[in-house]
């Protein structure tokens, strides 16, 4: 296979931190192709610092402003365009992160999901596990699906909520490949561990 994309019901949830735990369980590669916000440590370094030794793609776009990509290109100038997006040649699975959730605009005419169906990978969808988790994590499925982007299954971050996991896996019809509990501190060993005892790579195989 030749990777996961990892998405999300929304931005700040914790994707980058399962993209880092997947990228050292897997082996994979790493891959933001677009960041929006360079001020603050980017993903692509905080996956650097979680995962010593992991080899990650640089970004295609690198954007300045902190807020959706298509209003940072704007500002910046820089025209998104979906062909610069495509897949790299790399040996052994990607690991490809979105900025925000599913339905974040790149540009003009191209959604989070519109490169993902292009990118043909299957999805990995980052949910937290706060109140308004189980609209939120059913629409992202929705509509990712819509644009015929399989999903591999969800992810939780956060406190054990039982009844939204499973309100979530019966009504969106998804394997739940576990649930990442808060780590204080979060480091590269901890993580690691976490990840060991907690997620199921099987359906990401
Ligand atoms: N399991 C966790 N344990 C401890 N801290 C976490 C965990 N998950 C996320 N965080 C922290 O929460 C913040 C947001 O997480 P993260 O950067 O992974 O969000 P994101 O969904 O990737 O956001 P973006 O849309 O900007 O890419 C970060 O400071 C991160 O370190
Ligand atoms: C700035 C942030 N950390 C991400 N890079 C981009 C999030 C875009 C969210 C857009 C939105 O859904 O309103
Ligand atoms: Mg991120």
């Amino acid at each position: 296979m030749k990777g996961v994309i990892v998405s999300g019901t929304d931005t700040g949830i914790g994707k980058t931190v399962v993209a880092a735990g997947l990228t050292g369980a897997l082996g994979a590669t790493y891959w933001k192709p677009v960041q929006s916000g360079l001020e603050d440590e980017t993903d692509s370094e905080a996956v650097a610092r979680l995962v010593p030794g992991a080899r990650i793609l640089p970004e295609v776009y690198r954007l300045v402003t902190p807020c959706s990509p298509h209003e940072a290109a704007r500002i910046d100038g820089v025209e998104i365009d979906v062909e610069k997006l495509r897949l790299p040649d790399v040996d052994g699975p990607v690991v490809v992160e979105g900025a925000g959730g599913a339905m974040v605009p790149y540009a003009d005419d191209l959604l989070a999901a519109d490169l993902f169906a292009d990118l043909g990978m299957p999805a990995v969808v980052v949910a937290r596990t706060m109140l308004g988790t189980i609209s939120h994590t059913l629409m992202t499925l929705e509509v990712l699906r819509a644009r015929g982007v399989p999903v591999a299954g969800v992810i939780f971050v956060g406190e054990a909520e039982l009844v939204a996991e499973s309100a979530i896996q019966r009504f969106g019809a998804v394997a739940h490949l576990g649930r990442l509990p808060h780590l204080d501190p979060l480091g590269a060993s901890a993580l690691r561990d976490a990840f060991a005892a907690n997620i199921r790579l099987d359906a990401l195989r």
